[in-house]
This record gives C-alpha cells, structure tokens and sequence, in this order.
C-alpha cells in the first residue's frame, strides 16, 4: 500500500500516473540528469559523482521507465578526443536511442553555464534532426535557476535557437498536425522546481 502511494505521488505530480512510456534523459554532462532522476527516485537530494562510463542510469516507475544517457562526454575525455570523440559518441548513441523506441525525451541544460550553451545546441540540433525522434515530444529543461544570474527562459530559447520552434504551453492539440511537440521550461532539481509542470506538459503527448 505504501509502496502503491508512493508510485501514485510521483506519477501524478509528473501527470504520468498510468501512462507507460520510456522517457530519456539527455543532456551534457553536469547538466543534472542524475540529479533529477534521483529526485524523481528518492525526492531527496544526493551529492553525485559525474556519470562514469557507460553513461547510463535507469529507474522503473510503474509502468514509466526513465533511462539517463549523458551526451557531452567528460572534460577529460573531451580534452583528449576533441570533435572526434564526441562525433562518434553521439553516433553510438543515436544507434542506442533507435533500438529503445522512446516515447518522450527530457532534454537538460544548465542555465547557468552559458559558455556551454552552443555546445548543448549542437547535440540537441543532431537529436532534433535525427528521423528517428522525428515525431517524439521534446521537454527541453533549462536547470539550476536557483543559482543567480542563470539564463531566463527568453535567453536559453534563444541560444539554444528554439525561439520559432515551440509548439506552446498548455493544452495544445498537435494529434492531426505532424508538428513534433516541445517546450522549454526553466526550473530547479535541487529546489523541486520546475520540471513538474514540464513533465505535466509533456504527458498530454504519452499515451
Ligand atoms: N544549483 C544547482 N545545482 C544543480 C541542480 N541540479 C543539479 N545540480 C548540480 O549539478 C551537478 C551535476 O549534476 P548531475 O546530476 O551529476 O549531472 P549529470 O547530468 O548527471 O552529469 P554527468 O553524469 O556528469 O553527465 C551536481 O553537482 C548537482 O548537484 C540545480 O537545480 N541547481
Ligand atoms: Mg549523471
């Protein structure tokens, strides 16, 4: 039973209480991909460790299965590898997102790390652009607004070039269109903040 209400308290904060669906979660490194799968896990908080290879962490809800996958690479392995590392890795991860048959991707940012924003772009760019996700809901989460002088929603929209491109907050009926769904909302893990409204957004496209 408490194991029932529990189940029942975070899915219907995240809108998803019987839905099913695999829901990604992508993002660079230290965007809070971990982070927020914990929260979603344990609704506490836990210091942790940048992702170790393989970069990637799953947790079971019900029926809602969230898989974590860390796009960016590390800074040393960046530093080493360059443009090749990462291009190859984002190749074997889009091998690896095709065999899943996702339902959702959650995509993370960190507001604050404006240096990196270009760089976030690029792998969100190759993500958008790959057939595969062609009709899957992008819920793109601009994180750590708790931090001051963090990007507002308006900037993140437009660094990340997506200010023409969101298809709206609220119920938006996109079922006739061929338009795939996204949105940006800003929010804090670490603060409980935010992202529920996002995964509410996002559950009027899982079936
Ligand atoms: N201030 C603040 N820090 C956060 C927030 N969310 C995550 N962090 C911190 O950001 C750092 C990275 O978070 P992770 O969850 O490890 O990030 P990740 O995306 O899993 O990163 P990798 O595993 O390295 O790819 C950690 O120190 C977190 O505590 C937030 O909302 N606000
Ligand atoms: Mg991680």
């Amino acid at each position: 039973m408490f194991l029932v209400d529990w189940f029942y308290g975070v899915l219907a904060s995240l809108g998803l209480w019987q839905k099913e669906a695999k829901i990604l979660f992508l993002g660079l490194d230290n965007a809070g991909k971990t982070t927020l799968l914990h929260m979603l896990k344990d609704e506490r908080l836990v210091q942790h460790q940048p992702t170790q290879h393989p970069t990637s962490e799953e947790l079971s809800i019900g029926k809602i299965k969230f898989k974590a996958f860390d796009l960016g690479g590390h800074q040393i392995a960046r530093r080493v590898w360059k443009d090749y590392y990462a291009k190859r890795r984002l190749m074997i991860l889009m091998s690896f997102i095709r065999l899943l048959q996702v339902d959702a991707v959650v995509y993370l940012v960190d507001a604050y790390d404006k240096e990196r924003f270009a760089e976030s772009k690029r792998e969100l760019d190759a993500l958008l652009s790959d057939e595969s996700l062609g009709t899957v809901p992008f819920l793109i989460l601009g994180n750590k607004i708790d931090i001051p002088y963090a990007a507002s929603e308006e900037e993140l929209r437009y660094y990340l070039g997506l200010s023409n491109f969101t298809t709206g907050k609220g119920k938006v009926n996109l079922a006739d269109s061929n338009v795939r769904p996204m949105e940006v909302f800003m929010c804090s893990v670490v603060r409980k903040m935010g992202y529920g409204e996002g995964f509410q957004w996002m559950s009027q496209y899982i079936k």
